[in-house]
């Protein structure tokens, strides 16, 4: 088991995203995500355990595109899909997955691995339910979140993916959501989770608050050719209007 630290995100980063049309100054943020890993810096740390994911299929509520991504919801309400173990304290209850991708394969993931990117980012969602009552309240705090980063390559086809694909059609725009139940996130872990760099960041998306433990997998999963045009397919703005540039 290789479970490494990595080193503290910079000072401040500037964060380019097209959906924010230009930078973004994080003042005073001291531990910002996204970030890059550089291997050769990350420290090897045996107090650091291997991850206990325990997800339950059946808390899968729904899909829907947020005009950013598309994400899939679990319910919360209760500890059914809870993540422990790794660098985490405690308990961390799964609210959401959703993805990062680009427009080719060049691009996409949000973290980089030696300035290498990946072509898309799944990120997996937890919020600490041993400390607060719900995700609108750990968000703000800096144990409050933890999420899984796993980085995709483009080659084999990945079977599990195929039902979420298979509903990106029905959620094309932004906005559109509908039932998806069933679905086990465990199937988009890599086989080896023991094996991960982990640090304390922020979300890269609003709120961006500096509220998460990171535990980025070194082993990538990898999803076919024709998967990846479908998630290119999910476009960013509602039905009928084009944002042209
Ligand atoms: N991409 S991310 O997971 O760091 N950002 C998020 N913003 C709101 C919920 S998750
Ligand atoms: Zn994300």
């Amino acid at each position: 088991m290789d479970c490494s630290k990595v080193q503290e995100a910079g000072e401040y980063n500037t964060k380019m995203h097209p959906m924010w049309q230009g930078p973004l100054v994080v003042p005073g943020g001291d531990r910002q995500s996204p970030i890059d890993i550089v291997v050769r810096k990350s420290v090897f740390d045996s107090e650091l355990k291997p991850l206990l994911t325990n997800y339950d299929p059946r808390t899968c509520q729904q899909i829907w595109n947020n005009g950013y991504s598309f994400l899939v919801e679990y319910d919360d309400t209760a500890d059914k899909s809870t993540l422990e173990g790794g660098p985490l304290q405690d308990k961390f209850r799964l609210c959401q997955f959703h993805f990062h991708w680009g427009e080719s394969n060049a691009w996409g993931s949000e973290h980089t691995l030696d300035r290498r990117l990946f072509p898309a980012e799944l990120h997996l969602v937890h919020w600490n339910s041993n400390k607060y009552s719900l995700f609108e309240e750990a968000v703000m705090e800096e144990n409050g979140l933890a999420v899984i980063g796993v980085f995709l390559k483009v080659g084999k086809r990945h079977e599990g993916l195929q039902k979420l694909v298979d509903a990106l059609p029905a959620i094309r725009h932004k906005g559109s959501v509908v039932e998806f139940t069933k679905f086990d996130p465990a199937c988009l872990l890599p086989t080896n989770t023991d094996d991960y760099w982990t640090y304390h960041g922020s979300l890269t998306t609003p709120p961006l608050t500096e509220s998460v433990t990171w535990i980025v997998m070194k082993q990538h999963i990898e999803v076919s050719h024709d998967q990846v045009c479908e998630v290119y397919e999910v476009k960013y703005f509602s039905h009928g209007c084009y944002q042209g540039f």
